[in-house]
């Protein structure tokens, strides 16, 4: 049965083998923003702890600063300040917040007194901080969807209708961090959740596996390791399937937006080309350029399914020195004599992706020509912009770096027709 979603051309339908996914209920355009979702829980990517981290994951701790209720970069002036009092929380030591607004908000939601308790307790927990970097953003992430159970039950149950179930590694992870969350319960009077238990902790832990997103650093052209800054769930954007050649694709805007407006964890899905009616849509969990191996293994390890998209059934064949990416500079040249590529139309035909059919042996490098980001380090995908008022025509935006690059590009020596950047 389809499930309308609100202010949105999609509707939620069962998939074949793929449980359920978004489908597009009227024809979209390239750039349309399909769906606009707000997270129903978000939780930083920190260790309690820098000792025995990567000199990377250590940097990240001591250095990134950030509100901890909108997640926006702290202006310097603020970052470890204490003479600002008034933006850090008044209970523990841990916790800046950008303004007193996001501090006010912070108390009734994402930062209670048992949340900030109880990340102060774990905060001193040997045990916890020999753990994993891994583990420790997990047992951030339980405290605040217990912490969830308690100040919106209704986002709870969200929470709990998103699929993921329990398995051998969410049981074993649980066996650890539950007896630890338990210990909390009694910080306040207020108790986390009526069914507490290793059952739902586990289950929990699912969830977020197959659902969380990470909202990143910004990006650095020097860094190859980009971190993530936040974890999210958000509610509707749960719903999208994988295809490694996505025809939609999510950006977010952290340190945007005005102080005090939440809205910068907001994620917005833009359409990457135009699909009919009926289509399935889909984005990529991981970025495009992957080679066929490591995203078979990501899939399977993180996701628990062997994609069998247009794209992995030809790379099959591939060895694994086969790479698109450097494949692309020969297609490129090819593509140039050949006007049928021009043709927006033609990529968004039944073919999605594949405007010269299965016959050719390299069918989806129009794909990476047109919808990749050749920026060092990037592997973001470009969508057009969205598709009104005085936007300028045929320019695209990398969902990763920000970049905007003309369409034209196409047709010209790469780079010449870039378009200037805005902050
Ligand atoms: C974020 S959820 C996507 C929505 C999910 N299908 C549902 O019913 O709620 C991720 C899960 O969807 C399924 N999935 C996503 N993409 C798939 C694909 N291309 N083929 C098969 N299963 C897929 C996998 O079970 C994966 O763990």
């Amino acid at each position: 049965m389809s499930l309308a979603v609100p202010n949105s051309p999609l509707k939620v339908d069962e998939i074949q083998g793929r449980g359920r996914g978004m489908v597009a209920s009227r024809p979209l355009k390239a750039g349309q923003i399909i769906l606009r979702d707000s997270p129903i829980l978000l939780y930083a990517a920190l260790p309690f702890s820098t000792q025995s981290l990567s000199s990377s994951s250590s940097a990240l701790a001591s250095s990134s600063c950030f509100c901890y209720h909108c997640f926006r970069t702290l202006p310097p002036s603020l970052q470890g300040d204490s003479s600002s009092p008034t933006v850090l929380c008044p209970s523990c030591p841990h916790h800046h917040f950008c303004s007193v607004a996001c501090l006010s908000k912070a108390q009734i939601s994402t930062h209670s007194l048992w949340l900030c308790q109880a990340l102060s307790h774990l905060q001193a927990n040997s045990q916890l901080l020999e753990q994993s970097l891994e583990r420790q953003v997990q047992a951030r992430f339980l405290i605040a969807a217990y912490n969830l159970a308690n100040v919106s039950p209704s986002d709870f149950q969200i929470l709990l209708s998103l699929q993921g179930s329990s398995d051998d590694d969410t049981i074993a992870t649980a066996q650890f961090l539950h007896p630890l969350i338990s210990s909390l319960c009694s910080l306040s009077s207020v108790n986390p959740h009526n069914g507490f238990s290793l059952e739902l902790t586990s289950v929990l832990l699912a969830k977020d596996k197959l659902n969380a997103f990470g909202l990143m650093q910004p990006f650095s052209e020097d860094d190859d390791q980009r971190s993530v800054r936040a974890y999210g769930i958000y509610p509707y954007a749960s719903f999208f399937n994988h295809d490694c050649l996505p025809n939609a694709c999510r950006f977010d805007y952290v340190d945007g937006g005005l102080p005090g407006d939440i809205h910068n964890t907001d994620f917005i899905i833009r359409m990457i080309h135009d699909v009919p009616e009926g289509r399935e849509i889909c984005l990529s969990y991981f970025p495009v350029n992957e080679n066929y191996s490591s995203r078979q293994k990501r899939l399977l390890e993180d996701y628990g399914f062997n994609c069998n998209c247009d794209r992995c059934n030809v790379e099959s064949n591939w060895s694994d020195n086969d790479s698109v990416v450097e494949d692309n500079a020969e297609f490129q040249e090819e593509v140039m004599d050949e006007d049928q590529y021009e043709n927006e139309a033609m990529v968004a035909s039944d073919s999605d992706n594949n405007p010269q059919g299965d016959s050719n042996d390299f069918p989806h490098a129009y794909f990476f020509l047109k919808y990749m980001c050749d920026r060092t380090n990037c592997g973001g995908t470009l969508a057009p912009l969205p598709p009104h008022g005085d936007t300028p025509p045929n320019v695209m935006e990398c969902n990763v770096c920000g970049k905007l690059k003309s369409d034209d590009d196409l047709d010209t020596d790469e780079g010449q027709d870039e378009v200037p950047m805005e902050d």
